[in-house]
């Protein structure tokens, strides 16, 4: 790995009540360009995990009792300090999760956006005042933190995630356990050492990384000093962690898996689709939750798009996040490239064509090439499950009405996109599309400042924007009577 300015921010160890603590044993995170092994981290345990939510149980009173203002002030020295230290931080992210070092930064500053945000709404956690139901009464409705959180992440943004959840949680007074994935714990474990250098006082925020997530997770579900849950991950997981937490009837906030439609209509400017489209489906190696992973084409234009989207695709440099010029890294494990694999197989066995790709790189195990496959149907895999790789399939459509059946027929709701020059679609399809969010002329739609969330089987709850608190905090009635 590159060296660091800060060596100090490469820690292993978990971060519990204030203190870095080794596990009973390490475990190790490998480069997933290289397959080195770039350190080995406290394999903490769900043992671990009851004691932090000790720890944040017994620090929420006087974290929630600061004013918001003082809060505020914490979460944008962190902000500060991820700036100050992005270079840093996108060398661990890259080492960690291979996407190219210029993107890795780019996600360090998308998280420190949502911490800059919240501790903007940490000042702003109105309450109501409603006139009495009798004349001698008067309702005040306040806000307060919901309590302790536990947050479970995904390896696919590991900073970025992670601060989605940790910086509306401080803001409005919760305290917060995480948990990490093992593939990416490094990224976390960085944030922890920043947000104790901002002064988060002791058990506000802990985070434990472990193999053990399934019992970490269960201790996440079933103790009920643990308020909330808050997941983001595979819509697997998100189902067995709703199920945990129902004895307990924990509040959960879950952004879960996607199957992105992206319809291109006959009325559209091919060149901007197709640069939206290299946007939607290859940003992160197409390993995002809101990537395209259904490429509607009008038959009109269908074969002029194919050729402008394969031509676009040679711009697409594979190689180690760190080197030059790369724009394309590695996924992030042998797993990953064997459900490409088997996503390619199955369509081309059903009669898909590759266009261009469709093989692994020679560049090492995790690389596959930006693979761009027509004569897509529906009834092939790679239409009905998230991919989450570089593939890029292409069905042909010929009416509105088809195109928006073949869209909403998925269990998932979470993004979808779609160009167009009639402003008329623009409304009917944008209405029409089953989804939490929608890309109309764009194939980048994720900003701090607008609500991150899906419907369907894609999730639970928001992330980000003015709505970002609402999951983090419970809604009391103080009323008063005998008034006069
Ligand atoms: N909606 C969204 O914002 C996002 C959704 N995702 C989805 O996540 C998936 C890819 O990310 P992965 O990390 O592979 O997902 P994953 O669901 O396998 O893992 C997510 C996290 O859950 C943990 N985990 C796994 N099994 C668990 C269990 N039994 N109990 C508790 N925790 C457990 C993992 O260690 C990891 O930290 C894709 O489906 C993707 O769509 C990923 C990022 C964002
Ligand atoms: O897929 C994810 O992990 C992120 O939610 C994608 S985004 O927020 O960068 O769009």
């Amino acid at each position: 790995m590159r060296t660091l300015k800060d060596e100090s921010l490469l820690e292993t160890r978990g971060f519990v009540n204030g203190e870095w603590i080794g596990g009973a044993a390490t475990f190790p995170v490998e480069n997933p360009a290289t397959g080195e092994v770039i350190a080995r981290v406290a394999d903490l345990s769900a043992a671990d995990v009851a004691t932090a939510i000790g720890a944040a149980h017994a620090a929420k009173r006087g974290w929630a009792a600061r004013a918001g203002k003082e809060r505020s002030a914490i979460l944008r020295r962190l902000f500060d300090l991820l700036v100050e230290n992005a270079d840093d931080l996108a060398t661990i992210l890259t080492a960690e999760m291979g996407k190219p070092w210029a993107e890795a930064r780019g996600e360090i500053l998308y998280g420190a956006a949502y911490i800059e945000w919240f501790a903007e709404e940490a000042k702003r956690v109105y309450g109501d005042m409603i006139p009495g139901a009798q004349s001698d009464k008067r309702m005040v409705i306040v806000k307060q933190p919901v309590g302790v959180v536990g947050a479970i992440t995904p390896w696919n943004f590991p900073n970025a995630m992670l601060a989605r959840k940790m910086a509306p949680a401080l803001a409005v007074g919760c305290t917060v356990v995480a948990r990490p994935s093992e593939f990416t714990p490094l990224s976390a474990l960085a944030l922890a050492k920043l947000a104790e250098r901002a002064g988060v006082p002791a058990g506000v925020f802990n985070v434990l990384p472990g193999l053990d997530a399934a019992g970490m997770g269960a201790e996440m579900c079933a103790n009920p000093k643990l308020a909330k849950l808050t997941f983001t991950g595979s819509t697997r997981v998100g189902k067995l962690l709703m199920r945990q937490g129902a004895d307990t009837i924990k509040k959960i906030s879950l952004e879960l898996g996607g199957n992105a439609p992206f319809i291109v209509f006959d009325d559209a400017d091919v060149d901007a689709a197709v640069e939206g489209a290299m946007v939607a489906k290859f940003r992160n190696n197409g390993q995002t939750c809101v990537c395209a992973n259904r490429i509607y084409v009008q038959a009109g234009i269908y074969d002029a798009f194919a050729g402008k989207l394969a031509e676009a695709m040679e711009r697409l440099t594979l190689g180690d996040g760190f080197a030059d010029g790369v724009t394309t890294g590695p996924l992030i494990n042998a797993a990953a490239v064997a459900k490409v694999e088997d996503h390619l197989a199955d369509a081309t066995a059903r009669g898909a064509t590759v266009l261009r790709g469709g093989r692994r790189s020679g560049l090492g195990q995790g690389f596959f090439e930006p693979t761009l496959l027509t004569g897509v149907t529906q009834e092939m895999k790679l239409a009905r499950e998230e991919t989450f790789g570089p593939l890029a399939p292409l069905v042909k459509f010929d009416t509105e009405d088809e195109v928006i059946g073949w869209a909403n027929d998925s269990e998932f709701g979470l993004a979808g996109y779609f160009y167009t020059s009639d402003l008329n679609r623009a409304w009917r399809v944008g209405e029409a599309l089953e989804v939490g969010m929608v890309g109309i002329n764009t194939g980048a739609i994720s900003t701090e400042m607008a609500p991150f969330g899906g419907v369907k089987q894609s999730g639970i709850g928001r992330e980000g924007s003015k709505y970002g608190c609402d999951d983090y905090l419970e809604i009391k009635n103080l009323c008063f009577g005998g008034l006069s």
